[in-house]
């Protein structure tokens, strides 16, 4: 088992391919990226390092059945971390969404797993400054900083793999 473990939730495969696109540039250091509605808690658990994914559904929400996917996502999985203890894992997190449609709530998301992961004692590496994109409001930002990488694959598909290089080199020292 590789040190890295990378989950994902997505609803139309943008954040699948992003979180393949993690594996391939991390080689061995990573294991195959793996839906979070197809992986149990146990096998969450077992990663020191974890990178998650997620898009912006609903308004401002993570996906599941809640923010109108067909299957279960990071809303339920979240569900079963309620008093899970994470202390001692790096976690990462990457949030997809789209600025230009949703200016009100851009990758929104990310914040309730960021609040869930803390709670849960975990340290999260890996935050992302917000200059390059423009939108109005986001719920994820703390300060200036997003609390996680933000890809844009709507509207700004042309930056994602740059913005990807840069935050991976930020955050691979942190935890190799
Ligand atoms: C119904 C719906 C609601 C969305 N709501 C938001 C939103 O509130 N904020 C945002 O930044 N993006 C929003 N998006 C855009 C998605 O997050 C974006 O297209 C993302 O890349 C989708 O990733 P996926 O293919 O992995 O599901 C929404 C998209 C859809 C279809």
């Amino acid at each position: 088992m590789a040190n890295v473990g990378i989950f994902f939730g997505s609803d139309t495969g943008k954040t699948r391919k992003i979180a393949k696109l993690i594996h391939k540039k991390l080689g061995d250091a990573a294991d195959a990226p793996v839906n979070i509605n197809r992986t149990s808690l146990e096998a969450f658990l077992s990663y020191p390092v974890l990178m998650l994914g997620t898009p912006t559904l609903g308004d401002g929400q993570l996906p599941g059945i809640e923010s109108g996917c067909e299957s279960e996502s990071w809303l339920e999985f979240l569900d079963s971390l309620q008093g899970v203890d994470l202390s001692g894992k790096h976690i990462a997190l990457f949030g997809l969404g789209d600025q230009v449609a949703y200016p009100d709530n851009f990758v929104s998301a990310l914040k309730p797993l960021y609040d869930v992961l803390c709670a849960c004692g975990a340290k999260l590496i890996g935050d992302w400054p917000n200059e390059g994109y423009s939108f109005n409001h986001s719920a994820a930002l703390i300060g200036e900083k997003f609390v996680g990488l933000v890809l844009d694959q709507d509207n700004q598909y042309d930056l994602s793999e740059e913005r990807l290089d840069s935050w991976l080199e930020q955050i691979t020292p942190l935890f190799a």
